[in-house]
């Protein structure tokens, strides 16, 4: 729930603002939604509150064709929001409430097993437990589903079998900041980092660098390549790491044999799509709205 004001209010203050706007949001939700725009056949394994949010939120799946078998709701937690305060100069103020998010254990993900050992492709994150997902990750592994795991929002402290776990890891500059402790400013810096956190045993490593697309590292000993993505007028680059791996996801699925870097240089395309609207699920383009030329 996002509102726009003139200046962020101080402590005990109550200012009006001049525009409000409510949309779906969460990574995981927002890269099924992507993939599924795309065409993928798609199912979301999450735990919502048994609220408005919620039940609104089931409607936003099957809107989109997304399997519901994996979707629970509660009522012990509300649904995940963020309320967002947003200046005129582009400042923010964000408070995130993960609400049922934290609820989603390993029963969940147990229950969801025939989803995920059929997959083409497991996508997780870390706006749920880390346990939830790193068990989500080996049970894909365990039935030789390809994995991408992206690990936002990043922890300093993340377990060394999420590296083991997966098959491309895909981070933006500062989570890759974060993990490895060095700093990334430039394209020659992500791909120093994308080698270390190669080494660490991921299959491949992405990192996305808004504007100048990504770099990919795909194996121990080959360079890092940097894969440029077109010049747009962006608008709003929010969720943009999400419209790329939810593309990414796609690609995967439905193009299993392509070379990685060509499916990063296709979901550049996608993704620089996403920032030229206002909005985060509502920037994602469909099938209909890409070149041919991506599929
Ligand atoms: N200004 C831009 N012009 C063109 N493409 C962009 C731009 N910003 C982002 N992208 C595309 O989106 C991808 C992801 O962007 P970025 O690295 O900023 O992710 P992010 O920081 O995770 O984004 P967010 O947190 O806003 O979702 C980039 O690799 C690129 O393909």
């Amino acid at each position: 729930m996002a509102s726009q004001v003139q200046r962020l209010p101080k402590v005990g203050e109550t200012i009006h603002g001049h525009k409000f706007f409510i949309g779906f949001g969460g990574k995981g939700a927002n890269q099924c939604v992507q993939a599924a725009r795309m065409g993928a056949k798609t199912a979301m394994v999450c735990k919502l509150g048994n609220d408005f949010f919620g039940d609104k939120y089931v409607q936003n799946f099957k809107d989109h064709g997304i399997s519901t078998d994996y979707v629970e709701q509660t009522a012990e937690a509300v649904t995940g929001a963020a309320s967002i305060i947003v200046n005129d100069a582009g400042e923010n103020a964000i408070v995130i409430v993960a609400g049922a998010n934290l609820l989603l254990g390993n029963e969940e993900i147990q229950r969801a097993k025939p989803a995920v050992s059929q997959a083409k492709v497991l996508v997780c994150q870390l706006e749920i437990s880390p346990d939830a997902s790193l068990k989500a990750l080996h049970m894909a592994k365990e039935s030789y589903v390809r994995t991408i795991f992206n690990p936002a929002p990043a922890i300093a402290d993340l377990h060394s079998d999420f590296y083991k776990a997966s098959d491309v890891f895909c981070c933006n500059e500062s989570e890759a900041e974060l993990l490895t402790g060095q700093t990334v400013a430039t394209v020659e810096d992500a791909g120093k980092v994308g080698v270390e956190l190669l080494g660490r045993g991921c299959g491949s490593v992405i990192i996305t660098l808004g504007a100048q697309g990504c770099v990919v590292i795909t194996a121990q000993g080959s360079s890092p390549k940097h894969v440029p993505t077109s010049k747009v007028t962006a608008v709003d680059t929010t969720g943009a790491g999400d419209s790329f791996i939810g593309a990414l996801a796609f690609y995967i699925a439905h193009y299993p044999t392509m070379p990685l870097e060509e499916m990063a240089r296709r979901a550049n395309l996608v993704a620089a799509v996403s920032v030229q609207t206002e909005g985060t699920q509502s920037s994602y383009p469909c099938k209909k709205d890409l070149p041919s030329a991506l599929f």
